[in-house]
């Protein structure tokens, strides 16, 4: 059975269009208007018992609202959704007790308290035994360290401590799914390498994960599916390996030779590959479709011509082939595989988006490097809140 179905998920928020100041209070009292928001756009999406899932796009693209819905946070404007069998929305508790999550832009640790008694109040929230409770703490102070951060007030945590207790939080109740949205947001790279570790661990014990994260580093070795949304619809759902098969196939070869040679030479034996001359005397990349041309054939050839002193190949990393994506150069469809394979990619209709601008932005953003376009202002970066609150009343009130 699936732990996760979702069938024509969508979430079309409304928000208010009103006028700043006053003035323009007043004036949407007298004359309420309202901007629709499709965040969530018809989108199927199943997950198998045991799977670790990436869930990955530009900013704006539906990444958390999809996490809210499941949760059970946001309700949704259509469609249906069940995790473990439950709809998360209508038995919010029930739900609450299968599932982790981890927001990483904000707690749910205590902000006054200590992380002990946070864990505590949600061992007695979730019922755990004393003896599963000792067993969680002790694993997550083997893996992540927890020991030394159990009396420290959530406050005066730095943000990697922070995001170490959040993760035992989310964990503490074994819960058969655990969300994760941008676990390794801000973190500097020491405690970035250790939270995917713990990552990695959580995937070989056998988690359900979904993680949500601009950083792709962070799903390679813990993910074997990437699903791609973009503008609120699934544009991709399908292998990790077979996107980077089929969309990454560029190699890059960088030499350091010992014997003099010009860019011209290398080029005039591999025509079918691109040749660069590096900063330095005798250093060259030659790029090329690994489709066309392997590596071995490129070293083998240059070793005719000259003396190889240095090699190193270069893969591109999923990131470049997402980027690619959000900007428009790939034109991602499904594959044979995909077409008749486990994870169908959504039906949801190519009707004209609300969104469409804003998610052009956001690839804008996102294509260029914006590792966070929240500082390049793409709209509603911001606007994610983890509370019921979510729900705009506006639209609660038209139901
Ligand atoms: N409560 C809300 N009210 C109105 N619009 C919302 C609300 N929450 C999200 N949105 C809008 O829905 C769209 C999708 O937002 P969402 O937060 O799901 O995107 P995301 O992919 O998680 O983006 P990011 O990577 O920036 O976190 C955005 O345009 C956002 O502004």
């Amino acid at each position: 059975m699936k732990l996760v179905e979702a069938r024509a998920l969508t979430k079309i928020f409304r928000r208010p269009d009103k006028e700043p100041g006053l003035r323009g209070s007043m004036k949407h009292l007298l004359r309420r208007r309202f901007t629709t928001m499709t965040a969530v756009d018809a989108i199927d999406l199943s997950i198998e018992p045991g799977e670790a899932l990436a869930y990955v796009g530009p900013n704006g693209a539906g990444k958390s609202t999809t996490i809210k819905l499941l949760t059970g946070i946001v309700e949704p404007t259509g469609g249906e959704v069940r995790v473990g069998g439950i709809v998360p929305h209508r038995d919010r508790q029930a739900n609450a007790r299968q599932i982790g999550v981890l927001f990483g832009q904000r707690t749910q640790l205590w902000w006054d308290l200590p992380v002990r008694e946070s864990l505590a109040l949600l061992r007695d929230m979730y019922d755990i035994s004393p003896t599963d409770y000792q067993r969680q703490l002790d694993r997550f102070d083997e893996v992540l360290d927890l020991g030394a951060l159990l009396p420290v007030v959530t406050r005066k945590l730095s943000l990697g401590q922070r995001m170490r207790a959040d993760l035992a939080c989310a964990l503490l109740h074994q819960p058969k799914i655990v969300y994760l949205d941008e676990p390794t947001i801000g973190l500097d790279i020491a405690v970035k390498d250790r939270v995917r570790d713990f990552l990695r661990q959580l995937r070989a014990e056998g988690t359900t994960i979904m993680l949500t994260t601009h950083d792709l580093a962070d799903i390679e070795g813990t993910c074997e599916r990437i699903v791609i949304i973009d503008d609120g619809k699934i544009i991709y759902d399908g292998g990790l390996a077979e996107v980077k098969d089929r969309y990454a196939r560029e190699r890059r070869v960088h030499l350091q030779l010992g014997t003099p040679i010009t860019a011209a030479d290398l080029a005039a034996r591999f025509p079918a590959a691109a040749v660069t001359p590096g900063e330095a005397h005798g250093e060259f990349t030659i790029s090329f479709d690994k489709s066309l041309l392997t590596a071995g054939a490129v070293l083998t050839g240059v070793a005719q011509l000259a003396e190889v002193v240095e090699v190193r190949i270069d893969e591109p990393a999923i990131e470049d082939v997402v980027r690619r994506v959000y900007a428009g150069e790939l034109n991602i469809t499904p594959g044979p595989a995909d077409a008749a394979g486990a994870h169908p990619p959504s039906a949801s209709p190519t009707s004209a988006h609300p969104a469409g601008t804003h998610a052009a932005s956001a690839r804008a953003a996102y294509a260029a490097g914006a590792a966070d376009a929240r500082a390049a202002g793409v709209p509603g970066a911001e606007d994610v809140t983890g509370a019921a609150g979510d729900v705009d009343p506006a639209e609660e009130a038209s139901r």
